[in-house]
C-alpha cells in the first residue's frame, strides 16, 4: 500500500480504545502496496495491520473481512480481522472505514525460485478449495466486463500502435469461451509482493481487495504471470517455474482438458487486465504521502510476448486431467 492518509499515535491511540487489543506502543506507515493506507501497529498484546480504505465504502467490505476470517478458518496463512467491542470488524478512523488485523511474519520475495513457485501453486489450489464453502460471494470487480469499459476509457489516451494492441486484445478476450470454466472466488492479484514468505514456506498470503468469483484459472494466469516472468525483456515465462507452478496447483484441484486448452487466453487476459489498470493509474495518478506506481509497459510487453508465443505454440502447457 501507499499512504494516503496519514494519522497520528494520538488517533490510532484513541481509536484502539474500541478494541481489546491493549494501548499502542508504536505505529508506523507502510510504503507498498496501492489501493490502500496501511500501517503497522504495536500494542501491548501484539502486532496488527491497520487498513484505511481509500476506495471501498463501508458496505462493500463484509464480503472482503469476511472471506479472510473464513479462509483464516481453514487453514489458509492470510490475516485475521480482529472484532471491536461491539463485535464489529469494520470500524472509522480519519472519517474512513478501517480495519485491524493480525500482522504476520516473514518476507515477500523480490525474485522467485522454483520451490517458491511449487508452494504458490499449492496455496492457490488451497485457497480455491476452501473458498468453495465461503458464505459470502461477489463478482470478481476487475474481470471481462470492466476490462472492456475501461479499454474504452483509455483508447483516446493511447498512442496508436498501444491502441491498435488494447482493440486487438479486447476482440480476441471477446471470442474466449471463458464462461464455461471452472469458477469461484479468486483473489485476483497473486503477485509477490501479496505474499509473505519464511524461507520457502508461506507465511502470509494479503491482499484480497480484488477478490470475487470469475473463472479460477484467471487467478492461475495472474500468478504465472508475476511469479514465474523470465529475467528477460520480452515477456516469456520461465519453463521450470512455470512448470512447477502448475503441477503444484493440478495436485490440489486438477485442471481439465477445457482450462488446458483456454490457458494461452487466459495468460493474456491476465496481462491485460495489469496493464489497463496501470494505465489507469498513470493516467490518473493519485497523491497521499507515500505513493507506490507500477509500470505499464512491463505488462504491455508481457502481453506482447504472450501474442507471440500464442503464434509460435510455444506454451508451457498446464497439466491436463
Ligand atoms: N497482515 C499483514 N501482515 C504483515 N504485513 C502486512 C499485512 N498486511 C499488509 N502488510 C504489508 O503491507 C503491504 C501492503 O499491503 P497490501 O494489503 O498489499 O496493501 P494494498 O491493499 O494497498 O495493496 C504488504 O506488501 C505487506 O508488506
Ligand atoms: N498487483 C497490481 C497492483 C495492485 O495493487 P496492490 O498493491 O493492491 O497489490 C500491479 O502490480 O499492478
Amino acid at each position: 500500500m501507499s499512504v494516503f492518509t496519514p494519522l497520528t499515535p494520538d488517533q490510532v491511540g484513541s481509536w484502539l480504545k474500541r478494541y481489546s487489543l491493549g494501548a499502542l506502543e508504536r505505529l508506523e506507515g507502510v510504503a507498498e502496496g496501492l489501493q490502500n493506507s496501511n500501517f503497522f501497529v504495536d500494542t501491548v498484546h501484539g502486532r496488527y495491520v491497520l487498513t484505511v480504505f481509500e476506495q471501498f465504502n463501508r458496505e462493500e467490505l463484509p464480503f472482503f473481512v469476511n472471506l479472510m476470517a473464513h479462509l483464516a478458518r481453514h487453514g489458509i496463512p492470510c490475516p485475521t480481522p480482529i472484532a471491536n467491542r461491539d463485535n464489529e470488524y469494520v470500524g472509522e478512523i480519519a472519517g474512513k472505514p478501517a480495519i485491524i488485523v493480525t500482522r504476520l511474519g516473514g518476507r515477500s520475495l523480490t525474485q522467485a525460485g522454483v520451490a517458491h513457485c511449487a508452494a504458490i501453486g499449492t496455496l492457490l489450489g488451497d485457497l480455491h478449495v476452501a473458498a468453495q464453502s465461503c458464505g459470502v460471494r461477489q463478482k470478481h470487480q476487475r474481470g471481462a466486463a470492466w476490462r472492456r469499459e475501461t479499454a474504452k476509457q483509455l483508447l483516446p489516451l493511447l498512442a496508436a500502435d498501444d491502441a491498435a494492441l488494447l482493440r486487438d486484445e479486447i476482440r480476441h478476450e471477446a471470442q474466449q469461451v471463458s464462461g464455461e470454466l471452472p469458477r469461484g472466488i479468486i483473489h485476483a492479484d497473486l503477485f509477490r509482493d501479496n505474499v509473505l514468505f519464511d524461507g520457502e514456506r508461506v507465511s502470509g498470503l494479503l491482499d484480497f481487495y480484488f477478490a470475487g468469483v470469475d473463472a479460477l484459472l484467471f487467478d492461475l494466469a495472474v500468478a504465472a504471470n508475476d511469479w514465474c516472468r523470465g529475467a528477460e525483456e520480452g515477456g516469456e515465462l520461465d519453463a521450470a517455474r512455470t512448470v512447477a507452478l502448475l503441477n503444484a496447483y493440478h495436485a490440489v484441484r486438477p485442471l481439465s482438458e477445457r482450462e488446458h486448452l483456454a490457458w494461452p487466453a487466459m495468460l493474456r487476459a491476465a496481462a491485460l487486465r495489469f496493464w489497463l489498470s496501470r494505465l489507469l493509474d498513470a493516467h490518473r495518478p493519485r497523491t497521499g504521502e507515500l505513493v507506490a506506481r507500477r509500470d505499464p509497459d512491463e505488462y504491455r510487453r508481457l502481453l506482447r510476448g504472450h501474442i507471440a508465443a500464442n503464434r509460435r505454440q510455444v506454451w508451457i502447457d498446464p497439466p491436463a486431467a
